[in-house]
Parts: structure tokens; C-alpha cells; sequence
């Protein structure tokens, strides 16, 4: 809990000068202003984050938290429970998809066993951080205790921590757990009272009967548990998972130490949900990747007061968005820096009117 705190109290505003200052080199560049829309609203936002536009990034890390899911108990995924560790062991030896979009956006990744329901072996680039071996069913209980919720969060924090400390500038975070697009949709339902049918998706892609017993056993989650949405730790507790709580742990963190943090999709999404209640302010440092497919991920930007980089039609989740959205960061930073002037290039500026 005392790590929890201190990085809640160590969250700070933007620097606003740095952003005015950005947004005023940005207008002098050879475009018509505002032209390259959310390229130059990430580079204003790194300007506010880091008192400039970093020339460079010079090291990229995507952290992937896994964890199990007590309620698959009641048919919510198209896929078995055993997936999650034979998945972390793909991750492990290169060959799923965030692994190829990581290289592609030259970052380093981490994965993190933070609630698999199976024991792991050592495992190159893996952290063993269990806090236990998958969360409860929540249809039928709360998935977790409070104090298991904040250790999950707090294994996060560490592990942005290590990571920010190792050169890290810019932090991707990603999940594999069958079953967690669950727990996220009785987050978000808890945080928006949104009807749970509205913002229930297909996730892994479960045809419709397990559709409704998606929806009921959600509904039933929240009447059981009546998880309170003042209070973003008991919604966490009762309703989460213990990747979710990770990925809140290092949205904290990368805020805490001014570091961006790239969200991805549904379940991400579900994350920052719950870092934002923890600490408004660090919505400020969180870039939202791209928009899911899942149906529930449009309302929780929204909730969030974030736009999406991308609308890549994706439903995956790992954190193959946030990879992505890595080129989208480097991007922008080269258009800020590379990009001439209109007095450098002698272009006309606009006309009065
Ligand atoms: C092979 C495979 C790889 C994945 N990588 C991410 N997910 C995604 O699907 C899961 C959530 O969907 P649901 O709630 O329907 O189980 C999560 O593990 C998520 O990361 C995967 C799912 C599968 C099957
Ligand atoms: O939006 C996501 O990240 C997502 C959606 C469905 C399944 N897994 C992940």
C-alpha cells in the first residue's frame, strides 16, 4: 500500500509552458496549422510530459501482464483456460503477434506471470510475479481480496519502475488471460452503469449462446459483489484480475515518473479505467493506441476522455494496439524535429483575413 501511495502522490500536472511552447513550433511548420492532427497532438502531449519533444527515444519497452480468469467457470470464452501459459510460453520463444509488432516498433518486451493459473518454467524475458494462481469466480464472490488487488497493482509499479530506471522513455503495456474480457466489461459496466448487454462483446469470438452467459454471469457479478464505483480499489477487487490491476500499476507508475504509457485495447482500456479513478491526472500521461472492435472499448474512451491513434478493425489485445501505436510516437517526434519552418524553407505563410 505505501508504494501505491507514494506513486499516487508523486503524479503531477503537464508542464503547460512546454506544451504552448510545442504547440508554437508546430504552427510554424511548412502545413497548414493543426493539418497533421493527431501527430501533432502526441507531440504536444510529450512536450507537457517531458518539458520538451525528445529528440529520440532511446529505449521502447511493452510489458505484458498474465493472468487467469475464475469466471471461465462459466463459459465466457471461446478458448480453454490452458491457453493463457501455453501462450506466455509463445510469447517466451517469439512467435505471437505482439512479438512481431514489438520488433517492428523496436521495443523491448517484458512479460509478466502476474495470476497465471498454471506453473510456469524459467523462461527467457520472464518475470515470475504471481500474485495468485488466477483470480476467483466473480460471478459467485469477489475475484480478489483487496489486499491481493493492491499487490497486483504494486507488482506493476515495480515493474515500470525497474524498467523506467533501466532507460525506458516510453512504456506499451498488453494482457493474455482467457477470459479477461469479462472482468474488463464488469469494470466498465460498475465504473459507467452502462447495461451490461450493450457493452458485452464476443472476445475471443464465442457464438451466441455463450454470449449470454457472458452478459448473466457479468449481471450477476455486479448483484453479488456490488462492487462500489467510488472507490476504484473495491471495483478492481471484486470484479478484476490481476493483469488489469498490472497494467493500472504501470499507467501509475509511467505518470508517476512522467513516462507516456501506451494503452491498447478493451482490456488496457479497462486498466486505465481504474488508474484514472486512482489518480485523474494520470490520464495525462497515457496515449490511447488504437480502437478496439470489441464493443465495449468506444465507451470506455469515451469515459476516459481519450482519442484513439488508430481504427485498425483489431481485437486481439497482447498489446499488438500499443506496438503500433510506438511507430505513431516516433512519428510524430521526427515530424517536430525534422520538419522545416516557413522562414527556413521561405514559404508564404497564410493570408490575413
Ligand atoms: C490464441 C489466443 C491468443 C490471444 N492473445 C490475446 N488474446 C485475447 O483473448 C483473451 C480475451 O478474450 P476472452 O475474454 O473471450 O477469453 C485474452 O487473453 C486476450 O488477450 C488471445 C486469445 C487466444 C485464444
Ligand atoms: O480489445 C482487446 O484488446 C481485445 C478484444 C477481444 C479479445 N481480446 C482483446
Amino acid at each position: 500500500m505505501q508504494l501505491l501511495n507514494q506513486t499516487l502522490a508523486a503524479i503531477k500536472p503537464l508542464d503547460e509552458e512546454a506544451m504552448a511552447r510545442a504547440q508554437a513550433h508546430l504552427d510554424d511548420l511548412t502545413k497548414p496549422p493543426g493539418s497533421l492532427g493527431t501527430l501533432e497532438t502526441i507531440a504536444r502531449q510529450l512536450a507537457g510530459i517531458k518539458g520538451e519533444v525528445p529528440r529520440r527515444l532511446s529505449r521502447k519497452t511493452h510489458i505484458l501482464m498474465a493472468g487467469d480468469h475464475g469466471v471461465v467457470a462459466e463459459g465466457v470464452s471461446a478458448f480453454p483456460q490452458e491457453v493463457t501459459p501455453q501462450m506466455v510460453l509463445n510469447f517466451a520463444s517469439g512467435g505471437a503477434a505482439i512479438n512481431v509488432l514489438a520488433r517492428h516498433a523496436g521495443a523491448e518486451l517484458v512479460l509478466v506471470d502476474i495470476g497465471v493459473a498454471a506453473e510456469l518454467p524459467d523462461l527467457p524475458g520472464l518475470l515470475k510475479r504471481k500474485v495468485a494462481a488466477g483470480t476467483a469466480n466473480l460471478a459467485r464472490g469477489p475475484a480478489m481480496t483487496r489486499e491481493q488487488a493492491i499487490a497486483a497493482l504494486e507488482v506493476g509499479i515495480e515493474v515500470a519502475n525497474e524498467k523506467i530506471a533501466a532507460g525506458s522513455e516510453l512504456l506499451g503495456i498488453g494482457e493474455m488471460g482467457i477470459g479477461n474480457t469479462t472482468p474488463s466489461t464488469a469494470i466498465l459496466a460498475a465504473f459507467s452503469g452502462l447495461p451490461v448487454e450493450k457493452i458485452t462483446g464476443r472476445g475471443t469470438g464465442i457464438d451466441d449462446q455463450r454470449l449470454q452467459l457472458k452478459i448473466n454471469a457479468i449481471r450477476q457479478g455486479l448483484e453479488v459483489n456490488r462492487p462500489n464505483p467510488e472507490d476504484p480499489l473495491d471495483v478492481l477487487a471484486k470484479v478484476g484480475g490481476m493483469e488489469i490491476a498490472g497494467m493500472a500499476g504501470v499507467i501509475l507508475a509511467g505518470a508517476a515518473s512522467r513516462v507516456p504509457v501506451l494503452i491498447d485495447g478493451f482490456i488496457s482500456g479497462a486498466a486505465a479505467l481504474v488508474a484514472t479513478r486512482l489518480a485523474p491526472g494520470a490520464k495525462e500521461y497515457i496515449l490511447a493506441s488504437h480502437l478496439s472492435e470489441e464493443p465495449g472499448h468506444a465507451a470506455t474512451l469515451e469515459l476516459l476522455g481519450l482519442k484513439p491513434m488508430l481504427t485498425m478493425q483489431m481485437r486481439l489485445g497482447e498489446g499488438t494496439g500499443a506496438a503500433l501505436g510506438m511507430t505513431m510516437v516516433e512519428a510524430a517526434i521526427k515530424i517536430y524535429h525534422e520538419m522545416a519552418t516557413f522562414s527556413q524553407a521561405g514559404v508564404s505563410g497564410a493570408l490575413d483575413s
